[in-house]
Protein backbone atom coordinates (compact mmCIF):
# COMPACT_ATOMS: atom_id res chain seq x y z
CA UNK A 1 0.00 0.00 0.00
CA UNK A 2 1.43 3.56 -0.76
CA UNK A 3 -0.25 6.37 1.58
CA UNK A 4 -0.39 9.92 1.17
CA UNK A 5 -0.68 11.18 4.62
CA UNK A 6 -1.10 15.35 3.85
CA UNK A 7 -0.17 17.78 6.31
CA UNK A 8 1.86 16.10 8.80
CA UNK A 9 3.73 19.19 9.66
CA UNK A 10 2.02 22.20 11.02
CA UNK A 11 2.71 25.91 8.86
CA UNK A 12 5.05 26.85 11.83
CA UNK A 13 7.10 23.06 12.07
CA UNK A 14 7.96 23.25 8.58
CA UNK A 15 9.32 26.76 8.51
CA UNK A 16 11.64 25.58 11.49
CA UNK A 17 12.45 22.61 9.31
CA UNK A 18 13.21 24.14 6.53
CA UNK A 19 15.08 27.51 8.13
CA UNK A 20 17.13 24.70 10.18
CA UNK A 21 17.59 22.66 7.16
CA UNK A 22 19.26 25.46 4.87
CA UNK A 23 22.19 26.63 7.64
CA UNK A 24 23.08 22.70 8.67
CA UNK A 25 26.26 20.85 7.28
CA UNK A 26 25.42 18.29 4.81
CA UNK A 27 27.75 15.34 4.31
CA UNK A 28 27.92 12.16 1.84
CA UNK A 29 25.09 10.51 2.02
CA UNK A 30 27.19 6.92 1.19
CA UNK A 31 27.82 6.80 4.80
CA UNK A 32 24.64 5.60 6.23
CA UNK A 33 24.26 3.12 2.88
CA UNK A 34 25.15 -0.35 2.58
CA UNK A 35 27.49 -1.44 0.11
CA UNK A 36 25.60 -2.33 -2.62
CA UNK A 37 22.98 0.59 -2.20
CA UNK A 38 26.12 2.80 -1.48
CA UNK A 39 26.53 2.27 -5.45
CA UNK A 40 23.46 3.86 -6.55
CA UNK A 41 23.18 6.69 -3.79
CA UNK A 42 24.16 9.68 -4.69
CA UNK A 43 22.88 12.67 -2.27
CA UNK A 44 23.81 14.68 0.84
CA UNK A 45 22.18 13.60 4.20
CA UNK A 46 22.66 15.35 8.03
CA UNK A 47 25.39 13.55 9.84
CA UNK A 48 22.86 11.29 12.11
CA UNK A 49 24.83 12.51 15.32
CA UNK A 50 24.10 16.31 14.15
CA UNK A 51 22.55 18.41 16.60
CA UNK A 52 19.91 19.76 13.66
CA UNK A 53 19.41 16.16 12.45
CA UNK A 54 18.53 15.19 16.13
CA UNK A 55 16.52 18.05 17.02
CA UNK A 56 14.52 18.23 13.99
CA UNK A 57 13.77 13.89 14.08
CA UNK A 58 12.51 14.69 17.54
CA UNK A 59 10.16 17.25 15.56
CA UNK A 60 9.06 14.79 13.27
CA UNK A 61 8.81 11.80 16.06
CA UNK A 62 6.44 13.86 17.90
CA UNK A 63 4.56 14.64 14.28
CA UNK A 64 4.45 10.84 13.98
CA UNK A 65 2.95 10.41 17.52
CA UNK A 66 -0.39 12.78 16.99
CA UNK A 67 -0.94 12.08 13.17
CA UNK A 68 -3.73 9.14 13.32
CA UNK A 69 -3.30 8.44 9.86
CA UNK A 70 0.33 7.25 10.08
CA UNK A 71 -0.52 4.94 13.54
CA UNK A 72 -2.90 3.23 11.87
CA UNK A 73 -1.69 2.32 8.87
CA UNK A 74 1.37 1.39 10.25
CA UNK A 75 0.74 -0.08 13.82
CA UNK A 76 4.01 1.37 14.47
CA UNK A 77 6.39 -0.78 17.33
CA UNK A 78 9.53 1.27 16.86
CA UNK A 79 10.47 4.14 14.46
CA UNK A 80 14.39 4.32 13.67
CA UNK A 81 15.49 8.02 14.30
CA UNK A 82 14.51 10.42 10.84
CA UNK A 83 17.31 10.98 8.66
CA UNK A 84 17.66 13.88 6.44
CA UNK A 85 18.63 14.45 2.68
CA UNK A 86 19.28 16.32 0.25
CA UNK A 87 19.48 15.90 -3.53
CA UNK A 88 20.65 18.69 -6.38
CA UNK A 89 23.06 19.21 -9.55
CA UNK A 90 22.05 16.31 -10.73
CA UNK A 91 21.94 13.90 -7.28
CA UNK A 92 20.07 10.79 -7.68
CA UNK A 93 19.37 7.73 -5.83
CA UNK A 94 19.20 4.03 -8.32
CA UNK A 95 16.74 1.52 -8.02
CA UNK A 96 18.12 -0.37 -4.39
CA UNK A 97 16.90 -2.37 -1.73
CA UNK A 98 16.59 -1.07 1.68
CA UNK A 99 17.94 -3.73 4.41
CA UNK A 100 15.71 -5.63 6.26
CA UNK A 101 17.14 -5.08 9.77
CA UNK A 102 18.65 -1.80 10.91
CA UNK A 103 20.31 -1.17 13.99
CA UNK A 104 19.56 1.99 15.96
CA UNK A 105 20.46 3.92 19.53
CA UNK A 106 17.20 3.76 21.14
CA UNK A 107 17.55 5.18 24.87
CA UNK A 108 21.20 4.66 24.72
CA UNK A 109 20.84 0.97 23.69
CA UNK A 110 22.03 -0.61 20.80
CA UNK A 111 19.20 -2.63 19.66
CA UNK A 112 17.48 -3.41 15.85
CA UNK A 113 14.41 -3.19 14.26
CA UNK A 114 13.13 -4.88 11.19
CA UNK A 115 11.95 -2.68 8.26
CA UNK A 116 8.49 -2.81 7.16
CA UNK A 117 7.30 0.50 6.20
CA UNK A 118 9.26 3.75 4.73
CA UNK A 119 7.94 6.88 4.74
CA UNK A 120 9.61 10.22 3.18
CA UNK A 121 8.85 13.32 4.66
CA UNK A 122 8.87 16.12 1.85
CA UNK A 123 10.52 19.61 2.59
CA UNK A 124 10.19 21.09 -0.55
CA UNK A 125 7.25 22.19 -3.03
CA UNK A 126 7.19 20.14 -6.81
CA UNK A 127 7.81 23.42 -8.42
CA UNK A 128 11.36 24.10 -6.13
CA UNK A 129 13.19 21.32 -8.05
CA UNK A 130 12.63 19.40 -11.34
CA UNK A 131 12.59 15.97 -11.06
CA UNK A 132 13.51 14.43 -8.04
CA UNK A 133 10.50 12.12 -8.43
CA UNK A 134 11.06 8.86 -5.31
CA UNK A 135 9.75 5.81 -8.01
CA UNK A 136 8.62 3.09 -6.32
CA UNK A 137 9.54 -0.49 -8.72
CA UNK A 138 6.48 -3.36 -7.92
CA UNK A 139 4.72 -5.92 -10.19
CA UNK A 140 6.50 -4.26 -13.16
CA UNK A 141 5.33 -1.27 -12.66
CA UNK A 142 6.83 1.91 -11.54
CA UNK A 143 4.78 4.76 -9.90
CA UNK A 144 6.27 8.14 -9.10
CA UNK A 145 5.98 10.90 -6.10
CA UNK A 146 5.96 14.20 -5.51
CA UNK A 147 4.38 15.82 -2.79
CA UNK A 148 3.90 19.08 -1.02
CA UNK A 149 6.02 20.02 1.14
CA UNK A 150 4.52 19.36 4.75
CA UNK A 151 3.21 16.05 3.49
CA UNK A 152 4.63 12.37 3.95
CA UNK A 153 4.39 9.20 1.69
CA UNK A 154 4.24 5.77 3.31
CA UNK A 155 5.45 2.52 1.45
CA UNK A 156 5.99 -0.85 1.53
CA UNK A 157 10.13 -1.68 2.68
CA UNK A 158 9.85 -4.66 0.76
CA UNK A 159 9.44 -3.29 -2.55
CA UNK A 160 12.96 -1.69 -4.64
CA UNK A 161 12.66 2.39 -5.29
CA UNK A 162 14.85 5.17 -6.74
CA UNK A 163 14.94 8.77 -6.84
CA UNK A 164 15.28 10.05 -10.04
CA UNK A 165 18.02 12.94 -11.12
CA UNK A 166 16.89 16.44 -9.53
CA UNK A 167 17.74 18.69 -12.59
CA UNK A 168 17.38 21.91 -11.16
CA UNK A 169 16.59 23.25 -7.77
CA UNK A 170 17.21 21.40 -4.58
CA UNK A 171 14.72 18.42 -2.75
CA UNK A 172 14.88 18.37 1.30
CA UNK A 173 13.43 15.38 2.86
CA UNK A 174 13.15 13.35 5.84
CA UNK A 175 13.13 9.69 5.67
CA UNK A 176 12.70 6.78 8.00
CA UNK A 177 11.85 3.40 8.64
CA UNK A 178 9.18 1.47 10.60
CA UNK A 179 8.64 -2.03 12.49
CA UNK A 180 4.96 -2.70 12.35
CA UNK A 181 3.36 -4.42 15.28
CA UNK A 182 1.74 -6.59 11.96
CA UNK A 183 4.71 -7.62 10.26
CA UNK A 184 2.53 -8.85 7.45
CA UNK A 185 1.35 -6.41 4.77
CA UNK A 186 -1.85 -7.94 3.91
CA UNK A 187 -2.73 -7.81 7.13
CA UNK A 188 -1.53 -4.58 8.46
CA UNK A 189 -3.78 -3.48 4.88
CA UNK A 190 -6.87 -5.06 6.45
CA UNK A 191 -6.47 -3.93 10.20
CA UNK A 192 -5.53 -0.21 8.26
CA UNK A 193 -8.93 -1.31 6.39
CA UNK A 194 -11.27 -1.80 9.45
CA UNK A 195 -10.11 0.59 11.45
CA UNK A 196 -11.08 3.45 9.03
CA UNK A 197 -14.64 1.53 8.85
CA UNK A 198 -15.11 1.44 12.67
CA UNK A 199 -14.05 5.59 12.60
CA UNK A 200 -16.64 6.11 9.94
CA UNK A 201 -19.21 4.16 12.07
CA UNK A 202 -18.46 5.88 15.18
CA UNK A 203 -18.64 9.05 13.89
CA UNK A 204 -21.93 8.05 12.37
CA UNK A 205 -23.28 5.69 15.24
CA UNK A 206 -21.68 6.98 18.52
CA UNK A 207 -19.81 5.01 20.80
CA UNK A 208 -22.02 3.20 22.22
CA UNK A 209 -23.92 1.56 19.50
CA UNK A 210 -23.62 -1.84 19.66
CA UNK A 211 -22.60 -3.03 15.87
CA UNK A 212 -19.47 -0.34 17.11
CA UNK A 213 -19.05 -1.94 19.86
CA UNK A 214 -18.57 -5.07 18.68
CA UNK A 215 -16.43 -3.91 15.02
CA UNK A 216 -13.92 -2.79 17.89
CA UNK A 217 -13.98 -5.80 19.91
CA UNK A 218 -13.54 -7.37 16.68
CA UNK A 219 -10.49 -5.49 15.87
CA UNK A 220 -8.83 -5.56 18.81
CA UNK A 221 -9.30 -9.48 19.10
CA UNK A 222 -7.60 -9.55 15.46
CA UNK A 223 -4.34 -7.14 17.15
CA UNK A 224 -3.93 -9.75 19.25
CA UNK A 225 -3.95 -12.71 17.18
CA UNK A 226 -2.09 -11.06 14.36
CA UNK A 227 0.71 -8.74 16.01
CA UNK A 228 3.89 -10.06 16.82
CA UNK A 229 5.53 -8.27 19.89
O1 LIG B 1 14.74 10.39 -0.63
C1 LIG B 1 13.86 9.55 -0.66
O2 LIG B 1 12.66 9.83 -0.91
C2 LIG B 1 14.15 8.08 -0.39
C3 LIG B 1 15.49 7.82 0.20
C4 LIG B 1 15.81 6.37 0.21
O3 LIG B 1 15.25 5.57 -0.47
C5 LIG B 1 16.86 5.88 1.14
O4 LIG B 1 17.57 6.70 1.74
O5 LIG B 1 16.98 4.65 1.27
FE1 LIG C 1 15.72 3.57 0.15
Amino acid sequence: MLLHIPALLTADELAHCRETLKNAQWTDGRETAGAQSAKAKNNLQLPRDSQACLELGQLVLRALGRNALFNSAVLPYRVSPPLFNRYENGMSFGAHVDNAIRGILSGGIHTRIRTDVSSTLFFSDPDEYDGGELTIHANGNEQTIKLPAGDMILYPTTVLHSVTPVTGGSRLAAFFWSQSMIAEESRRQIMFDLDMQVTSLRERLGDADSAVLSLTNIYHNMMRQWCAL
